[in-house]
């Protein structure tokens, strides 16, 4: 299967140290023996804490976005380190590039394209951009709840929505760089307009990885209507 996996900054790098790129890189290893991967990596909280210098600076949202690409394509090198020969030693700037990179039957690994997206919509383009038979989002929680489940203890796993009904629950979120919490539109139309199979799950364990490739009942999946 060709699969395109986001993996969210949240979970990859929530503290400065090696652990989850490790983690993954052990999981990612073998299955790209099965398997055509393209990762895309979120900024975490170093990008918010950049995105928060450049905007003291006040040189504007386009701006900021600049920065917190640069951070989602630093994680990115960090794991094409754990990664080793698996992967392509090179990270794409866009889609083109990282499906000539994917030619080498290797691991890709990339970042942030351009300004006014989060990685979510990175991943979502590029399953779009080279057909993939499906598309993960590996995230904080355990997929997409009713509300905001770290403020609301009584929030609710929602087990099955459709794009459309996800795009209504995003409308009006703040788009400033930095705050895409946990979709954004541009993701969720590629969703749509695409037909992409999509499963929304909780990262943290990578391992959640092999069970949504394996068709297991595991998150949220999103239906494209
Ligand atoms: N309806 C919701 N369902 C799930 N998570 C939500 C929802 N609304 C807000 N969130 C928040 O979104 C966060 C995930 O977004 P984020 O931290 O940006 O993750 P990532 O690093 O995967 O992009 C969760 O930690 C959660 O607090
Ligand atoms: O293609 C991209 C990817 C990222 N970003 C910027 O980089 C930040 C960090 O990316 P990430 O997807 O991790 O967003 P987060 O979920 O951390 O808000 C985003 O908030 C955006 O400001 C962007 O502008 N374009």
């Amino acid at each position: 299967m060709r699969i395109v996996a986001a993996i969210g900054g949240s979970i990859l790098i929530q503290e400065f140290d090696s652990k989850k790129f490790k983690e993954y890189a052990e999981i990612l290893k073998p299955l790209s023996e099965e398997h055509e991967l393209f990762i895309v990596v979120g900024g975490g909280k170093p990008a918010r804490e950049y995105i928060k210098v450049v905007r003291d600076l006040e040189c504007g949202e386009a701006k900021c976005d600049d920065i917190g690409i640069e951070v989602t394509r630093i994680n990115a090198k960090l794991l094409l380190s754990a990664l080793e020969n698996k992967a392509y030693q090179k990270v794409p700037h866009n889609f083109q590039e990282a499906l000539e990179y994917s030619s080498s039957g290797k691991i890709v690994v990339m970042g942030g394209t351009e300004p006014a997206h989060s990685t979510d919509a990175v991943a979502a383009i590029l399953a779009e951009y080279v057909k993939a038979d499906l598309l993960v989002n590996l995230t904080s929680v355990d997929g997409m709840y009713n509300k905001d489940p770290n403020k609301f203890s009584d929030a609710e796993l929602i087990n099955e929505i459709t794009a459309s009904d996800m795009m209504e629950f995003i409308k009006g979120k703040d788009v400033k760089a930095g705050t895409y919490e946990f979709f954004d539109m541009t993701a969720i139309q590629m969703i749509k307009r695409s037909s992409l199979e999509t499963v929304i799950c909780n990262g943290d364990n990578p391992k959640n990885l092999i069970k949504a490739i394996n068709g297991e009942k595991i998150g949220t999946k999103v239906i494209s209507e």
